[in-house]
């Protein structure tokens, strides 16, 4: 799979040394765009193009403090509550506003989908193809302290990261994630009806119910992941059953029994609630973004003939997004799906 959410600062940004020049864009690219009615020279401008950062709730008073260290201006986006621009030049990933998580690197665009998905105190919200993790934040500051979220990729390494991501910015709290394929994943929020087995002890527990979430890994779960690192297969595939690498102190699992949250019985009636908004974001082709379309002068233009323009790869991205989008018609939604890609 192609990884075209780079974190922030790990790519140069385009334009950063040097005056803008018309794009060499490749022939089958510049074919596209005149079909489609789309001036090349659009994906000539990305250094007038502000670069947006989102604000930590709460982290409003440190403000100077941020601009000293980024040593630039925020300037507010008055339609995105915590959105700023800053000049497309600066890198934040090195700063210490960043790495102490005082802000996010994420687009705008991003967050408008975010917003329109309206997160109301306690929601049940799920993230379909959740990583590396941008939106799940998010989702995460919107929920403050109610309801639940749920994020679910399919690979595990970039779960991962979304994992570090919700512990550096202490926002895991009523997270799960999983790792499993979005187009059959099928658990449900955690349900109120759901029998909690208080008090046990261990061995009355036998591993049964959860308890509070360790990073600690059992000798069973190391050696499962010896052997995917042996036969390479960590990156790639999701495992038959999902698999559940994270899960905050009030997300609602801890007293659970296991068998009741990961194989609910059909038609239980304890399991009838789905999620209140759900968020899919799939992988699609960047074609429309000017600032991932730039970055192929630093991959290499033969790249975006692989990664954009393949017929084979669009028709792939499409049979990856249909299913995922009726998987949950058929069996999440209450209220509201919006599609990012
Ligand atoms: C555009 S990225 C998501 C970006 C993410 N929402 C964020 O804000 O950082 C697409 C993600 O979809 C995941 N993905 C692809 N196929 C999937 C599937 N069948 N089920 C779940 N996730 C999938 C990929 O692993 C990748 O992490």
């Amino acid at each position: 799979m192609e990884d075209m959410d780079r974190a922030e600062g790990s790519v140069p940004e385009p334009g950063e040394d040097k005056q803008e020049a018309p794009l060499p864009l490749p022939p089958a690219f510049l074919e596209f765009l005149s079909e489609n009615g789309l001036d090349p020279a659009v994906y000539s401008t990305a250094a007038t193009i502000p670069r947006y950062i989102r604000l930590k709730p709460g982290m409003e008073s440190q403000i100077a403090e941020i601009e000293g260290e980024l040593k630039c201006g925020l300037e507010k986006v008055s339609w995105l509550p915590g959105f700023y621009t800053i000049p497309p030049q600066v890198q934040i990933a090195g700063t210490k506003a960043y790495q102490q998580g005082k802000i996010y690197g994420i687009d705008a665009a991003s967050g408008a989908a975010i917003l329109a998905l309206d997160v109301r105190p306690g929601d049940h919200v799920l993230d379909l193809c959740a990583a590396p993790g941008a939106k799940l934040c998010m989702l995460a500051d919107m929920l403050g302290s109610t309801g639940s979220l749920t994020g679910v990729d399919v690979a595990k390494h970039r779960l991962s990261a979304c994992r570090t991501m919700l512990q550096k910015y202490s926002l895991g709290d009523r997270t799960r994630l999983f790792v499993a394929d979005g187009t059959s994943f099928s658990i449900l929020p955690v349900n109120s009806n759901l029998r909690r087995m208080e008090g046990l002890t261990d061995l009355e527990e036998n591993g049964s119910t959860f308890s509070e979430w360790t990073s600690r890994r059992t000798w069973k779960d190391r050696q499962k992941a010896k052997k995917a690192n042996a036969t390479g297969s960590q990156h790639l595939l999701a495992p038959s059953e999902p698999e559940l690498i994270y899960y905050g102190k009030h997300s609602g699992l801890v007293g659970l029994r296991k068998s009741d949250v990961l194989c609910p019985a059909v038609n239980d009636e304890t399991c009838t609630s789905g999620y209140d908004k759900v968020l899919v974001d799939a992988e699609c082709t960047h074609d429309g973004s000017i600032k991932h379309i730039q970055k192929f002068e630093f991959w290499g233009w033969k790249t975006l003939d692989r990664r954009v323009l393949d017929a084979e790869r669009t028709d792939n991205l499409l049979q990856l997004q249909l299913p995922l989008l009726h998987g949950l018609l058929l069996k999440l939604v209450d209220t509201c799906i919006i599609l990012a890609a």
